[in-house]
């Protein structure tokens, strides 16, 4: 992946709220066009509040700071807007429609981006074919949740996509045809050179094997306390803990 030097997104000494609790700090981040990052940080620290805040969810109120994307201030407008503008989201959590059908979702995705992709193409990507006539996340099991999420994300392809925890209760024989469609969705060349980017949440840092992410960050105490390469700070991690990163402050 190459970076021309223009930012994507940049996210300014940002404060946020959740449930009257105010679980984000200060957090600032810069993400190139092009660039994918990544988000580390222990259970609990707000890598989802982050990624909400960002996607402008309701119920994560910005007390303070800026969200910047492709240097148009969107701290205040809604989720549709920011669709609009090219963000998108793989949530953690699958939201459950009963009644509407997966395909059905997909079918109106490509015709709303009018894509040149279809709805069975994504979904052999991803294997989700035996889910296309079911109702959207209605029983699915984690591990089909997270890769319909991912054929929805796929359909949209946004210049800007978050995906928390892509590998979350996936299993092995998915978890490369994950790696793989998440390669695919950065891979310019495929994309009419268009540069996207993405942030990245994982535990388990899997997507490393799959894509070369130009940095890593790791979020505690509701800021941003370390980044750098993604695969330097996850050996450190997997060597000393996240202790070691509040005692590192690179
Ligand atoms: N509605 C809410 N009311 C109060 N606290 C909340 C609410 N939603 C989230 N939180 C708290 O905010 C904190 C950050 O949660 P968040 O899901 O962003 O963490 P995370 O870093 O993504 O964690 P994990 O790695 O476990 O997924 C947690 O302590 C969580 O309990």
């Amino acid at each position: 992946m190459e970076n021309s030097g223009e930012i994507m997104l940049q996210v300014e000494h940002l404060k946020v709220e959740v449930g009257n609790e105010i679980i984000l700090k200060d957090v600032n981040l810069t993400i190139g066009e092009g660039e994918v990052h990544i988000l580390l940080g222990p259970n609990g620290a707000g890598k989802t509040t982050l990624l909400m805040a960002i996607m402008g969810m309701p119920g994560y109120t910005i007390l303070d700071g800026r969200i910047i994307f492709q240097e148009k201030d969107i701290t205040s407008l809604s989720v549709e807007e920011r669709s609009q503008l090219g963000i998108g989201m793989a949530f953690q959590k699958m939201p459950t429609i009963p009644g509407v059908q997966l395909q059905t979702l997909g079918k109106l995705i490509v015709e709303k981006h009018k894509n040149s992709i279809s709805v069975d193409e994504v979904s052999e990507k991803v294997n989700c074919g035996s889910l296309l006539n079911r109702s959207i996340g209605q029983g699915f099991s984690g591990g089909e949740a997270k890769r319909a999420e991912l054929f929805q994300l796929l359909l949209h392809r946004p210049m800007f996509s978050m995906i928390d925890e892509p590998e979350s209760g996936v299993d092995l024989d998915n978890i490369s045809l994950v790696g793989i469609a998440l390669q695919e969705l950065f891979d310019r060349k495929l994309v009419r050179k268009k540069k996207r980017s993405g942030l990245i949440i994982t535990h388990t840092g899997f997507i490393l094997d799959y894509i070369n992410a130009e940095m890593g960050h790791v979020l505690m105490d509701g800021k941003i306390i370390c980044q750098g390469n993604p695969r330097d700070i996850f050996s450190g991690i997997k060597l000393n803990g996240y202790e070691a990163c509040v005692r590192c402050e690179r």
